[in-house]
């Protein structure tokens, strides 16, 4: 997608913010430099709406709102018709350096819940039996 191509300002600094819900993250142009359309002067702070380009729907379709884990079923680059704009951990040399701690942290998280839910499947009503001799 063309429009993905100017996305990020090359050699760019960024006071980053680092909280376990990320609103915004941000680049300074450290010269002048074109994104998208619009020309960006040196020295100014790009404020990246993380919430905004995660729910377009021109992004990643009408069902946005929806709670639909499903939609990653082919990864990111199924999910989203411009795989380079999802940031939940920000990128570049910024990239929250917690993103591992935090992935491990969620997975043993959903590893506890599930087995609150024990493992084993029960049918509801019983299950019959026809035993015969052999
Ligand atoms: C789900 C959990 C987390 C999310 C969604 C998250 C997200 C982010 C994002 C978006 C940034 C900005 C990156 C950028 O500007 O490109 C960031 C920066 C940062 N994060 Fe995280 N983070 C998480 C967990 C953690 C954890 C567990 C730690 C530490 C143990 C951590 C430490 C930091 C630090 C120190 C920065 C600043 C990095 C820099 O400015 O060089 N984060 N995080």
């Amino acid at each position: 997608m063309d429009n993905c191509k100017n996305l990020f300002l090359a050699g760019s600094e960024a006071p980053a913010v680092a909280a376990m819900w990320v609103i915004f993250v941000s680049r300074k142009a450290l010269e002048n430099i074109k994104v998208g359309e619009m020309w960006v002067p040196k020295g100014v702070n790009i404020w990246i709406w993380m919430l905004e380009l995660h729910r377009d729907p021109k992004l990643w379709g009408p069902d946005t709102h929806k709670f639909n884990l499903e939609r990653f079923a082919k990864g990111v680059i199924g999910a989203c018709k411009c795989p380079q704009v999802y940031l939940p951990f920000g990128v570049g040399g910024r990239v929250c350096p917690g993103q591992s701690l935090a992935m491990v942290e969620m997975k043993i998280l959903l590893a506890l819940n599930i087995s609150n839910f024990g493992l084993l499947l029960q049918p509801k009503h019983g299950v019959n039996l026809l035993i015969q001799k052999i």
